[in-house]
């Protein structure tokens, strides 16, 4: 099967891409810019991407196009509704992040609830050096035993961040979709987010990115949270409105929030929340997923996804 990988560069030059160059007649692009992704498909039956776009223009010229293959669970950059219309499969990856996902998430909220890099920046500034005591406790330290951790969005991703935080000691709560009856799943409650919203301590985001979820997390909900409260945001840019974020940070409506995702990556245009005078706010490179091990889970899923397709025995697809 003809199969062109648009954006290889993406999972990294330490995973060994052998077990996908086995699976299909494979052509690997490092990066793609727009204009160049309808020449670079015109003759693919299968076109793998991470993240670059595929809009209906583009499936229009790839006459030959079976499948799309993302070598990613986010499928957001793809138009689904056109590939369906077309007759074009699209598939994702699932399950390979969980281990180092669930530990970036952790990582953010650790940081958060410590202050982790305001105590580091303090002693580089030498704060300690100068202190009349033999600590500082300039920031406030939030313990997580016996606070509420809220899961939106409770898959794959939020199940592993519900294990840990109960491990914590927290008192997990699991947001339901709407029209979800409330209820209790896995031993978690399971209750509205409307009611959640006002008593999370640590609100944490794992639900995908689609036009239900796109700013659910807006204004108006920050408003209801507590001015204590953490946000923690590991999933996509978008479901947490940015604007709203930092305004929510700077007037103090929540305590703290980390983010590993932005609406634009990389943030070229420049976003809301890399403004430098936002509190306690942590922004990582969505680096949450990039653990070699789970690149290398990711290549070989993708792998077994393009032979199954070409095989006729693919059993599971988004499209
Ligand atoms: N930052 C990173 O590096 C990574 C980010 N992700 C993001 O994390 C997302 C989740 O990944 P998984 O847990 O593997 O996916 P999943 O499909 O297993 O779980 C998503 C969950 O969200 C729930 N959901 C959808 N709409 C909802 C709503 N309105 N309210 C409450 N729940 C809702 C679904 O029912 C589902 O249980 C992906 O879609 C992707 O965007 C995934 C991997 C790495
Ligand atoms: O798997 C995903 O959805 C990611 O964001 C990592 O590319």
């Amino acid at each position: 099967m003809k199969a062109v990988f648009l954006d290889a560069d993406t999972l990294g030059s330490d995973v060994d891409l052998g077990p996908m160059q086995a699976a299909a007649d494979l052509t690997l692009y490092g990066t793609s810019a727009p204009e160049q992704v309808a020449e670079r498909i015109a003759d693919a039956e299968a076109v793998v991407t991470n993240k670059v776009v595929l809009r209906d223009e583009h499936f229009a010229a790839a006459p030959d196009l079976r499948v799309v293959v993302v070598t990613a669970t986010g499928v957001n950059n793809i138009d689904l509704e056109a590939a369906g219309a077309r007759g074009i499969r699209v598939v994702n990856a699932i399950r390979y992040a969980r281990p180092v996902l669930v530990q970036h998430t952790f990582s953010l909220i650790l940081a958060l609830a410590n202050r982790l890099v305001d105590y580091v920046q303090d002693v580089r500034a030498g704060c300690w050096q100068q202190s009349p005591m033999f600590c500082r406790m300039d920031h406030p330290i939030i313990e997580l035993e016996g606070r509420t951790l809220v899961v939106l969005g409770y898959g794959d991703l939020g199940q592993g961040v519900a294990r840990l935080g109960q491990a914590f000691g927290m008192d997990v709560r699991i947001a339901a979709r709407p029209g979800q009856p409330e209820g209790e799943v896995d031993g978690f409650p399971r209750q509205s987010l409307e009611r959640l919203l006002p008593v999370a301590d640590v609100l944490s985001v794992h639900c995908l990115l689609s036009d239900d979820t796109r700013d659910l997390i807006d204004a108006q909900a920050l408003r209801t949270m507590k001015e204590s409260a953490l946000l923690v945001n590991t999933s996509r840019g978008g479901i947490v409105n940015e604007q709203a974020l930092a305004d929510a940070l700077r007037q103090g409506d929540i305590a703290g929030a980390g983010v590993d995702v932005l609406t634009q990556e990389p943030p070229v245009d420049g976003n809301p929340l890399l403004a430098d005078d936002i509190p306690n706010l942590l922004v990582t490179p969505h680096c949450a997923w990039a653990s070699q091990e789970a690149r290398q889970r990711m290549v070989q899923q993708s792998a077994d996804n393009l032979r199954d397709f070409a095989a006729g025995t693919l059993e599971r697809w988004v499209v």
